[in-house]
């Protein structure tokens, strides 16, 4: 799904009402009586009211309707609306809807208002969406300060939380509202998908209100929402003749005393998701408990007993990931770097400490092969780019790293951002929060070595395997409670996911 930016969703609205052959009116009902479809299975309406907070936009124009929609439904309502000189027309025409059904509205201004939040009232932030033009005002900040300390049931903003831009940075002080649920219209906005973001947009979903298909697929966009329709498109479907062979021999180099369970992990997560073959490349003392774990990976040994010194030939493998549980000693460090010099045309997964040795030392990425995949968590990634101010200018210098050293960067996290060498950015939409667990990105990089093993090139391998990896997560969830999950119910989940994304039962 493609992420848009402001003025091509301003341009999508606009074709989708001459095309559609419907009034902005029509679309704004459209999108409001979506919303409130969502608010009937997220709330009994009867339980609670709703208070809902409106600006002189088209974004209070959607909390009118949605008010007016709520109230038919049997909720009970409260709305407020920001007095103006000026509204909208298709706020105004709400406001006359409510009058006419005897709905008030009470108006305020932000310098003097009478809003009042008891704590079994649902808000409904409709101050200001995609309209945005500068931060706001502190004039604004006593109204904000209510709206997000008040007790209450539950917060929703339309459209985006009232105060964050869609597409540019919002700084950390701004005046925002804080979001537990954000109903967004038609596609994801970017801003809502980073980190920085989650102090104001706790969770969204993207609300479907038929916006044109035609003016959309017409759209150029850096930035894709990776779904389970991209993820479809990119997976191959063997033949009854495939053998072993085809389907490749992952080799995973990783471990050092103590760290082994890693290189079990990304293995059996390797062999979960398809690949032919895998062996393990691994200190002698992790040679019995890999075998005993894991009956199906073949061991390699190196000739140190808790680290690795000297790393394999590797003429012999279709995919190699590396790094995980490896540990920094010095002879691991220069055997790595050794390593990496005899192999710069094999594109390689690297994790966790081959990330950490690579950003100790620069010069060593100039050796990557084209194509390789690193996959970095936000700290690993801090120490091999430096710092930033904002996730947008981390975007960036991601960007910058993949187009210059030709790689695949995974930036882990909550909606992991695959970051191509053409500065296409995939964000995930699969995954939660249990997933934030040890051994996680052990499995992800089992899955992306499996996955080039079985000739994916990198960046397919990538897109599915970030994907795949967050959809057995979710998958996880059908049993478990998000603190319990372990790094290995993801692999035991991996088959479950695939059926999803091939409607196999
Ligand atoms: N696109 C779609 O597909 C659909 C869109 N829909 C809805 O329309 C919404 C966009 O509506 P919108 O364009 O009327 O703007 P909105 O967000 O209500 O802002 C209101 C006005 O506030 C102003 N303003 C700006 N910054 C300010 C500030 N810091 N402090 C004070 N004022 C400030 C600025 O006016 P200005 O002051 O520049 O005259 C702006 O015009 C969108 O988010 C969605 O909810 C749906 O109905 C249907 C489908
Ligand atoms: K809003």
């Amino acid at each position: 799904m493609k992420i848009l930016k402001t003025d091509q969703v301003q341009l999508l609205d606009k074709q989708t009402i001459d095309n559609q052959y419907i009034s902005s009116f029509k679309l704004m009902e459209r999108a409001a009586s979506k919303v409130v479809e969502i608010l009937k299975d997220r709330h009994k309406l009867y339980h609670n009211s709703f208070v809902i907070i409106c600006g002189k936009g088209n974004n209070g124009g959607d909390g009118l309707a949605i008010a007016r929609l709520l109230k038919e439904a049997g909720a009970f309502v409260k709305v407020y609306l920001h007095q103006n000189k000026k509204y909208t027309p298709d706020n105004s025409q709400n406001q006359e809807m409510l009058d006419d059904r005897g709905i008030k509205i009470e108006k305020f201004l932000p310098s003097k208002h009478n809003i009042v939040i008891k704590k079994d009232d649902i808000i409904i932030d409709a101050l200001f969406g995609m309209g945005l033009t500068e931060a706001i005002d502190s004039e604004w900040k006593q109204v904000f300060d209510l709206l997000n300390t008040a007790v209450c049931q539950d917060r929703i903003s339309i459209d985006m939380p009232s105060g964050m831009f869609a597409d540019i940075a919002t700084a950390n002080d701004s005046i925002v509202f804080k979001a537990d649920m954000v109903y967004t219209f038609g596609s994801p906005k970017l801003a809502l998908l980073l980190p920085e973001s989650a102090q104001w947009a706790k969770d969204f979903t993207v609300v479907d209100i038929n916006l044109d298909e035609q003016t959309l697929s017409s759209f150029e966009t850096k930035n894709y929402y990776l779904d389970k329709a991209i993820v479809k498109e990119l997976l191959h479907t063997p033949t009854k003749f495939a053998h072993k062979g085809i389907f490749g021999h992952s080799l995973i180099i990783g471990g050092s005393y103590g760290k082994i369970g890693a290189v079990a992990l990304a293995s059996k997560a390797a062999l979960s998701i398809g690949s032919g073959l895998v062996t393990a490349y691994l200190p002698k003392c992790g040679y019995s408990i890999l075998q005993s774990t894991i009956s199906e990976v073949m061991c390699l040994t190196d000739n140190e007993a808790d680290y690795i010194r000297l790393f394999p030939e590797t003429d012999s493998y279709q995919a190699i990931g590396i790094g995980v549980g490896l540990g920094q000693n010095a002879d691991t460090v220069k055997g790595f770097a050794a390593f990496l010099k005899d192999n710069t045309n094999k594109a390689m997964v690297f994790d966790a400490d081959a990330i950490n040795i690579l950003a100790s030392d620069n010069s060593l990425l100039k050796f990557l092969a084209p194509g390789s995949i690193l996959t970095p968590h936000p700290k690993e990634l801090e120490r091999l780019l430096g710092g930033w101010t904002s996730d947008f200018e981390k975007m960036e210098l991601v960007k910058g790293f993949t187009a210059k050293h030709n790689v695949v960067v995974v930036v882990k996290g909550a909606h992991s951002e695959i970051v191509l060498p053409s500065g296409d950015i995939y964000f995930n939409s699969t995954g939660n929060w249990g997933m934030a667990t040890a051994g996680t990105g052990d499995v992800l990089t089992g899955i992306l070595t499996g996955l080039l093993a079985q000739g994916y090139n990198s960046e397919h391998t990538a897109l599915i395997g970030v994907y795949l990896h967050g959809l057995a997560g979710d998958f996880v969830l059908e049993d478990k409670h998000p603190h319990c999950i372990l790094a290995s119910d993801i692999i035991n989940k991996l088959s479950s996911a695939y059926k999803e994304i091939l409607n196999l039962e």
